[in-house]
């Protein structure tokens, strides 16, 4: 069986993006293991479907790159405002996306048929912004957990270049205190408006970027005084602006939106 894809990244956050309208696929946590293999597969972070909605105008499910599935992507949710309106699918700059933490709104920026600059994204409202305490034999004693529909660590560091992420990120995504694992962010505060992030994305690892991530981070850097409410944070992959409102308690996440190649994948559905 031969399917369609599309390779998009997000600050370097890259996906498999495949249109469900045309091809539903099944088994999405195998193909996501499978295709995201290196060498062996497409190559990627993990895989994402766009679909239909009954609450909004599309529908976004994303597989990590071990086959887990996830309840939202920053970088993927602008990606989908790309992918959407340069394939015709919606003329609207203004798209109500469906995730499973719920519906985001999806501001394009267009210019002759294109999406162009930067697209954002209204993330809702984090939850669950608490101090943790990581007990001893993770390097690191203290973090901030911020919920952005998925799980965050937020850690913050003098350095983040010291940070032996590949070592301690595995530890930390199955710390205890996380039972569904977590995604792990090193955040080192450049200046109260700039903040330079690693992270260990919980299952797919080290990636360029991560848009909830950047989020969290930004929201455990206000909520401990060390930055404002609106910041730039920068990963390895590009920098992403994020504006946490004090009137309504939605987080603005505004970052780019990049298309890499179309593709054709041959494969065989289990029996
Ligand atoms: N690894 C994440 C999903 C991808 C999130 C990230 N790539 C983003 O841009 O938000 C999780 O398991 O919650």
């Amino acid at each position: 069986m031969k399917v369609k894809f599309t390779k998009m990244q997000g600050a370097g956050n890259d996906y498999i993006y495949v249109n469900t309208f045309l091809y539903p696929l099944e088994e999405p946590e195998r193909l996501s293991q499978e295709w995201s293999r290196p060498h062996t597969g497409i190559g990627s972070d993990g895989l994402v479907l766009i679909g239909p909605s009954e609450e909004g105008d599309f529908s976004m499910r994303i597989f990590n790159a071990d086959g887990s599935e996830a309840m939202m992507c920053g970088n993927a949710s602008r990606c989908i405002g790309k992918y959407v309106y340069e394939n015709g699918l919606t003329q609207k700059t203004r798209v109500a996306l469906e995730t499973r933490s719920g519906i985001k709104i999806l501001n394009l920026r267009v210019n002759d048929e294109r999406v162009v600059e930067s697209v954002t994204v209204d993330m809702g409202i984090p939850t669950g912004i608490t101090p943790v305490d990581l007990g001893e034999g993770y390097g690191y004693s203290q973090g901030i957990a911020v919920s952005m529909g998925n799980p965050h660590l937020v850690i913050f560091v003098d350095q983040v270049s010291d940070v032996r992420l590949s070592e301690v990120g595995p530890l930390l995504e199955h710390h205890p205190l996380f039972p569904d694992r977590v995604n792990v962010e090193f955040a080192q505060v450049i200046d109260g408006s700039h903040i330079r992030m690693r992270v260990w994305e919980r299952g797919s690892g080290i990636t360029l970027a991560c848009g909830t991530g950047a989020c969290a981070t930004a929201v455990a850097a206000a909520f401990t005084g060390r930055c404002g409410r609106e910041s730039d944070v920068t990963m390895d992959g590009g920098t992403l602006h994020l504006q946490w409102n004090e009137a309504d308690g939605h987080l603005l996440m505004g970052g780019p939106a990049g298309k890499v190649f179309d593709g054709e994948i041959e494969y065989e559905p289990s029996k």
